[in-house]
């Protein structure tokens, strides 16, 4: 049996030691983690700010208590401060000053991400909010209870920024949204995709500000407008959300790290330091759809990563069958959803590579309700005629077709055989002839 310890215990680390505890009986397991909650899902965030739903209660699923119910130790509030790998020894603090320096013989590094914060003149203003944890999401509730908060604007329109674009309408505020990128969702989609999210998030009455870079923001204790190099935005209330970084700064030098600073995983979710692991947003991921280590942060990822390294540091080796960062996004019930590289991505890498679109119902036009437009784009090389990516977007259910993509890239499938791939038919959910294969019949 081993001594483990699991420093973070939000997504990544609560599925490292859930797998432990419900697998591998006998372990001494303790964990780490320096916020007072874990497993907020922040995905809730915005259909939370957004009143979609009543409250925060179902945004957690895991707690200190279950944790410790399963035999763990579980130290909240109390943030690892550094690690002796060579001693094998975490060093903490709790919020009371009491000191920990717990051995181990197995290290899960959780520690995910931060928000990143650019150094701009004005970023300490008063209602300049962060959203990343549910503290933010819980004070950005509250101050919306003062009536003068009317202008918001949102920097950054990334998935984040668009879904609190849509929260903060539906909170009947004014919402201008910024990117320094001329699109919104540019990491995601390609132009004809993110050209449809732009047009929704306008029908609703989103400023769209594209392709301009805050410089500062302006007020006396609370914020009053955004500058940016192609001019000014009022804002009462301004949401920065321009992306997250690793949370990496334990590695003291010891561990290797990506070009991102990402803790160096191999596909064990192993470090450089052997019985070391790292999971979630803290570490890199082997992706699929380029054969190489890259950044991929997502909760999916974390909760997968999460499992692997606990099953590996128990001695039951496990690897990882690596992703595609398949994700998706639904912004006034129209959903959008990719997996792979989008084709600028493809391009922009340099690889040969080609694009099929297609655009159909769902189902036979004497279906008459429930039966909407899906647009499909599959992205493949042209050499290899592997599939490298999938975009999808509809008002109806796509997200079984999105699934089937990314298994597509992971087996290296090519687009030759999507075209005659045995896809069911039965009008109450689909065509005969299907988007999926009348696309990808079209790939030369
Ligand atoms: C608003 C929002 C919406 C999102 N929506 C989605 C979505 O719809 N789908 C999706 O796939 N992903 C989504 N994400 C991303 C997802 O939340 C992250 O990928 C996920 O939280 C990563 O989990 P993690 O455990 O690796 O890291 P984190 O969630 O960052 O957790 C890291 C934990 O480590 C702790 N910690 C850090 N340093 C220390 C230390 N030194 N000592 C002790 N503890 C430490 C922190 O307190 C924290 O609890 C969203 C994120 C946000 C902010
Ligand atoms: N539905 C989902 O799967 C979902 C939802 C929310 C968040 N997430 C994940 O959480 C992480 C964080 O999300 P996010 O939206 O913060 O990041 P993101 O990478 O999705 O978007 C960041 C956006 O900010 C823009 N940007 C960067 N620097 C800027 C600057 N200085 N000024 C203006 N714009 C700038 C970028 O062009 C990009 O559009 C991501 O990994 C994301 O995939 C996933």
């Amino acid at each position: 049996m081993s001594k483990i310890v699991v420093v973070g215990a939000n997504h990544a680390g609560t599925a490292a030691l859930n797998t432990i505890l419900d697998n591998y009986k006998g372990n001494e397991v303790v964990a780490f983690d320096s916020n007072s909650n874990i497993s907020f899902l922040g995905c809730g965030m915005a259909l939370w700010i957004g009143g979609q739903i009543s409250g925060p209660e179902g945004l957690f699923y895991s707690n200190k208590e279950k944790l410790e119910d399963k035999g763990a130790r579980i130290y909240m509030e109390t943030p690892v401060e550094a690690i002796d790998y060579d001693k094998r020894i975490v060093h903490a603090k709790g919020k009371d000053g009491t000191e920990y320096h717990e051995s181990y013989d197995k290290l899960i590094l959780a520690t995910g991400s931060v928000p990143i914060i650019p150094k701009i003149e004005g970023i300490e203003l008063k209602n300049v909010q962060l959203v990343k944890l549910y503290q933010n999401a819980a004070e950005v509730i509250e101050k919306l209870k003062d009536e003068s908060i009317k202008d918001v604007v949102v920097v950054g329109a990334g998935y984040i920024g668009v879904e609190l674009a849509e929260a903060f309408v539906r909170n009947g505020k004014e919402v201008t949204v910024i990117d320094c990128v001329d699109t919104c969702l540019s990491g995601y989609y390609d132009k004809d995709f993110t050209d449809i999210m732009r047009e929704n998030l306008r029908n609703h009455g989103v400023k769209l500000a594209f392709g301009e870079t805050v410089q500062k923001m302006e007020g006396k204790d609370k914020v009053e407008k955004v500058i940016t190099d192609k001019g000014e935005h009022k804002a009462d209330m301004v949401i920065m959300a321009i992306g997250f970084r690793p949370n990496t700064t334990l590695a003291g030098g010891q561990l290797d790290l990506f070009r991102n600073g990402a803790f160096l995983v191999d596909k064990h979710q192993q470090t450089s330091q052997k019985d070391v692991y790292a999971v979630g947003d803290c570490a890199t991921v082997y992706d699929n759809s380029i054969q190489e280590v890259n950044y991929i942060a997502l909760a999916s990822n974390a909760v997968r990563s999460g499992i692997v390294a606990a099953h590996n540091s128990c001695g039951n080796e496990l690897e990882s069958v690596g992703v595609q960062g398949s994700n998706g996004i639904s912004i006034w019930g129209l959903h959008m959803l990719s997996t792979g590289l989008t084709l600028a991505k493809a391009e922009k890498l340099g690889i040969k590579a080609a694009a099929v679109d297609y655009e159909d119902y769902q189902k036979p036009a004497f279906i008459e309700k429930n039966n909407q437009k899906v647009k499909i784009r599959i992205v493949y090389d042209k050499d290899s005629r592997v599939v490298l990516g999938a975009q999808m977007t509809s008002e109806y259910d796509i997200s079984m077709g999105l699934h089937m993509f990314s298994l597509a890239i992971q087996e290296k499938v090519t687009i030759d055989k999507l075209k005659l791939v045995d896809l069911f038919f039965l009008p109450h959910f689909n065509q005969p002839y299907s988007y999926i294969a009348l696309a990808a019949l079209k790939a030369e």
